[in-house]
């Protein structure tokens, strides 16, 4: 394509002062939005396809997987060789160094390898493969340039954020293609050739299967996030139809997760080559700046002991996690009833109140979010102080994931984890992987119990009231097999007694 912008004329030239730096690179950033414009219409030229490198060996064996021993780090944005639209939205992020995972996995991704990076929870990880194929695209300017897939809708819209942000200097185009949200308006956005896609898998296949004119062929960025996740086999099928359409000949992937698998075969299935791997922490390594601690609880007292908790730290944002969406609306309304302020977000509510729950509590308009798994993968929200485990997740990793909610970008935050007797096993295998025991918190029964009354009768309320709606759902229901059944399987949950 003509309109190649050679980063080495570009703003670099000596500035005189901030003030022509900015000047320069506003100039450069409304001339690069209408190239980038333009090349919404252009497309790359045939032949490039048809070129194409020679295949590079993929992976196939753990010694395929490079270990990134190199030197080649790097203590500030500035001694990279980025463009200065990006260097200037480092500056304005704040990000006055680049943290550890950055540090190590950015300099291998300028010079065009695979990426497979592994650090704790709240490191900035969508920084290090955003800000690589952020300076690329300044270069390539092509359309359809970069896919990014994440587990959930809100980390998809939060990754979209990132990209946003650190492009907001460069006219980039990017977009969201999520579930629950409208097909068309998303086809019509696709239309306008983003640069960078940002999807769930399963809307992304179905505009990949049903929207004219989108098409991934030409894709030069392919990003796993939470990748270990994605290569689940709860993903499975849908992601080897993705992976089957997407180009791996000069594509460049990258895998980032804090908990990665390390199944060769799973991996495998990117289609990585080469890849060197990035890791600042081990498997299952949670943050120095997170306290956690377990707090056992006898039978049938944990509605008791969560509400004590709520009254001692109010004021503070929380994220209570629990294991079933029906818990999760039981014991947001049971804190509402007690003149808490607090939220829940789970897959029943449709986008919008999922949407909703998240800005109000980001906002700091409600002070408890009550959530189920849904939540625990890449949620950036910087001011949660405490992540209170109602129910102990059935797999480390959940864990993991869970409490890296709180403690992120080098802050301080603190874990409880809420442990019965049907919990020990589990919590001995957390232990397990995270090298350590985790300390029990000193309880004072007889202040505890004060509240257990008023506890139980408040619940009794909200266990009413939810069965009552959902005889009511049931009644309307009557002609759909599956509300009546997710009605009753409500009912049953509710109704289980802690
Ligand atoms: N170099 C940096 N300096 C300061 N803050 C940073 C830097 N890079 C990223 N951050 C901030 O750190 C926070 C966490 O970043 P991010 O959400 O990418 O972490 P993560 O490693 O992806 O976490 P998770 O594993 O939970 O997905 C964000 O608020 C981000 O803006």
């Amino acid at each position: 394509m003509s309109n190649k912008v050679s980063k080495k004329t570009s703003t670099k030239a000596d500035s005189n002062g901030p003030a022509a730096l900015a000047a320069k690179i506003r100039a450069k950033a409304l001339e690069n939005q209408k190239k980038l414009k333009e090349t919404g219409t252009t497309s790359m030229n045939e032949s490039d396809e048809e070129t194409g490198n020679t295949k590079r060996q993929v992976i196939r064996t753990e010694a395929d997987i490079e270990e990134n021993t190199s030197e080649k780090t790097f203590t500030s944005f500035n001694e990279l060789d980025l463009v200065p639209e990006l260097i200037q939205a480092c500056h304005n992020l704040n990000f006055s160094k680049p943290t550890p995972i950055q540090s190590k996995s950015i300099p291998p991704a300028l010079e065009g390898h695979d990426i497979i990076g592994l650090a704790q929870t709240g490191s900035g990880k969508t920084a290090a493969f955003a800000i690589p194929i952020l300076n690329k695209l300044w270069e390539d300017q092509q359309p359809y340039y970069a896919c990014i897939l994440a587990p959930t809708r809100e980390l998809a819209q939060q990754i979209k954020e990132t990209f946003d942000s650190l492009g907001s200097l460069m006219g980039v185009r990017s977009v969201c293609i999520v579930g629950g949200m409208n097909m068309m308006d998303q086809s019509r956005e696709l239309m306008r050739k983003p640069h960078i896609i940002i999807a769930t898998p399963g809307r992304l296949m179905d505009h990949l299967e049903n929207t004219k004119g989108f098409s991934l062929r030409k894709l030069k960025f392919l990003v796993m996030d939470e990748a270990d996740r994605l290569l689940d086999m709860e993903f499975g099928p849908v992601l080897d139809r993705i992976l089957k359409i997407i180009p791996t000949q000069d594509r460049t992937t990258y895998l980032f997760s804090a908990t990665m698998t390390s199944k060769i075969e799973k991996l495998q299935r990117a289609s990585l080559t080469n890849p060197v791997k990035c890791a600042v922490s081990n498997k299952y390594q949670t943050v120095e700046t997170l306290v956690q601690t377990l707090m056992v609880v006898p039978g049938g007292l944990k509605n008791t002991y969560l509400i004590y908790l709520l009254n001692e730290f109010i004021g503070k944002s929380i994220i209570v996690f629990t294991r079933t969406k029906a818990n999760a609306e039981r014991l947001s309304a049971l804190s509402n009833l007690l003149e808490f302020s607090s939220t829940a977000l789970h897959g029943d509510l449709n986008q919008n109140q999922r949407t909703g729950a998240l800005d109000l509590f980001k906002a700091g308009k409600r002070q408890i979010l009550v959530a189920i798994d849904v939540a625990a993968r890449g949620l950036d929200i910087p001011s949660v102080d405490i992540v209170i485990n109602y129910d102990i997740p059935v797999d480390s990793k959940s864990y993991i994931h869970r409490v890296g909610r709180t403690a992120r970008a080098g802050r301080s935050g603190k874990s409880i984890s809420l442990v019965s007797q049907y919990d020990l096993e589990l919590i001995l295998r957390i232990e397990d992987v995270l090298g350590k025991k985790l300390p029990k918190e000193n309880v004072d029964k007889n202040t505890i119990m004060m509240f257990r009354d008023s506890v139980d009768k408040a619940n009794g309320e909200v266990v009413m009231e939810m069965n009552r709606r959902n005889k009511e759902k049931q009644a309307r229901g009557k002609g759909t097999q599956k509300s009546r059944s997710r009605a009753r399987e409500t009912w049953i949950e509710v109704n289980v007694e802690y």
